[in-house]
């Protein structure tokens, strides 16, 4: 059966990041990053960027990632939805994933739901300062996801800040491992590759 890392924490905490620094060591894992399993709100853009909240954890498909993270721990393989950030849908087109011994899944809102807990082997938080995850987060939305100063700012206070108190920094508590900082953490790395090594051994 597989076994499931599950790395969650904050918007812009440095989880995607993260899993690159795995990568570069570890090939032979599956990657399922939550955002994929966004539903569609393709009626939002930068000027009406709060019309739906992202940050709250009816704004997944978990029905659908809890299927099919069931599927790829039984061994068999998933059709993987994809997700633009640009124009906030489900693409039409699906990824193939093939089933291993190690799966990474990485999001903002894994350990809130408990049928999500439930699958993941080692649950690791991130955990970055605010101000930081927000400087990151501005930056990289205006480079890779389309957006503007002012859509950033006003997503960040109106949904993103109230949803990460809510619902992300409480679900901390479930955490085998918190690791401070993200990427740059080496120690923290080192810990996981053993780890993930251990498994695929
Ligand atoms: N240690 C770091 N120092 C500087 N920039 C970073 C660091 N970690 C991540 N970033 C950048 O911050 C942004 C958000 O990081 P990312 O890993 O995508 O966070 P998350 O997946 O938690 O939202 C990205 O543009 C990434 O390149
Ligand atoms: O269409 C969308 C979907 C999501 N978001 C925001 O993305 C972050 C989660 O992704 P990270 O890579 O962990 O930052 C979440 O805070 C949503 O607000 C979006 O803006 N638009």
């Amino acid at each position: 059966m597989a076994r499931i890392i599950g790395i969650t924490g904050g918007s812009g905490s440095g989880k995607t990041t993260i899993v690159r620094k795995i990568s570069e060591i570890v090939g032979d894992f599956t990657f399922i990053p939550q955002d994929n399993y966004y539903r569609s709100a393709e009626y939002v853009s930068n000027t009406n960027i709060t019309a739906f909240n992202f940050d709250h954890p009816s704004a997944f498909d978990t029905d659908l990632l809890v299927e099919q993270l069931g599927l790829l721990r039984k061994g068999q393989e998933i059709a993987m939805p994809q997700y633009d950030f640009v124009r906030h849908r489900r693409k039409e087109e699906t990824v193939r994933v093939q089933p291993g011994k190690l799966v990474i899944l990485e999001g903002i809102m894994l350990f809130f739901e408990p049928r999500i807990r439930e699958l993941i082997d080692l649950k690791i938080f991130v955990d970055t300062p605010d101000d930081i995850r927000f400087i990151r987060r501005l930056t990289r939305d205006i480079e890779e996801r389309g957006r503007t100063v002012s859509s950033v700012i006003d997503q960040y206070l109106d949904t993103v800040r109230p949803g990460h108190y809510e619902f992300i920094e409480p679900s901390k508590v479930y955490a085998d491992l918190i690791v401070p900082e993200g990427g740059e953490n080496r120690k923290a790395l080192e810990v996981l590759v053993s780890f993930m090594q251990g498994i695929l051994a």
